[in-house]
């Protein structure tokens, strides 16, 4: 358990990817995914064939979804990207939940001063919708998507997180994440990275070039405060 503590968090602002870091969204997903599959009356894939097709966004996950069972054009794709978003939309917090101990740490950083931030390639609508239906939007200054910064801006381009830190108005900051986007976007912006073992990986974790990687939410804080202790 994460221990709440009076010292001044490690970071001024701690940046989160949403899907597969903070929150376990893989059943709700799945299920959008199998939907617009069955529409095109292809055979349903499991959580778990689902899992390293998220992170770059509804399209690229749904495109590989119907890769991996037969194939489409862009119209087709276009059509059933539309269908998968009214569906997930309407069934977004069926099944996710935050991973254990996640308010915990977001609490104790928070406590401690640290701003904290969602920068997810999920569009920021179904990302607000999704974070109001669990009760955390408060709990964040900033709330970027995949498409707040224009078309060809989402991660790995590092201008989402060029945004976060003016929007929480700037400081030391650090980012957070589970897939190689969300690494490459945070070192690209020269953030010091963490990726988490647990979350939807398209690779293993140890491949992804981060700074450090958790097993857990009790980990963050102390990663936090090594990362911020390395020199220069
Ligand atoms: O693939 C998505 O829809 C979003 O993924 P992310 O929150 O991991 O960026
Ligand atoms: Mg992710």
């Amino acid at each position: 358990m994460t221990q709440i503590s009076s010292r001044p968090s490690p970071f001024d602002i701690v940046g989160f990817d949403l899907d597969g870091t903070l929150l376990d969204t893989s059943g709700d997903l799945a299920a959008a995914v199998n939907h617009a599959l069955a529409s095109a009356g292809r055979p349903a894939l499991t959580v778990d064939q689902v899992k390293p097709m998220i992170g770059g966004g509804a399209r690229h996950m749904l495109a590989q979804g119907m890769a991996a069972t037969g194939g489409c054009d862009d119209a087709t794709l276009d059509r059933l990207h539309r269908l998968l978003l009214d569906y997930y939309e309407s069934h977004i917090a069926i099944l996710t939940r935050p991973y254990p101990h996640v308010l915990a740490a977001l609490d104790d950083l928070a406590a401690r001063g640290a701003r904290l931030a969602v920068v997810t390639n999920k569009l920021e609508g179904l990302a607000r919708k999704l974070l109001g239906a669990l009760d955390l939007t408060a709990r964040f200054d900033c709330i970027i998507g995949g498409d707040t910064m224009g078309p060809g801006n989402a991660k790995p381009s590092p201008k989402p997180i060029y945004e976060m830190l003016a929007r929480c108005g700037g400081g030391t900051a650090a980012f957070v994440g589970d897939s190689i986007f969300d690494i490459r976007a945070g070192r690209a912006a020269g953030l010091p990275t963490i990726a988490c073992s647990f979350g939807f990986l398209m690779q293993p974790v140890a491949e992804l070039g981060a700074d450090a990687i958790i097993d857990g939410y009790g980990e963050l804080v102390p990663t936090l405060e090594r990362l911020a202790a390395r020199p220069a």
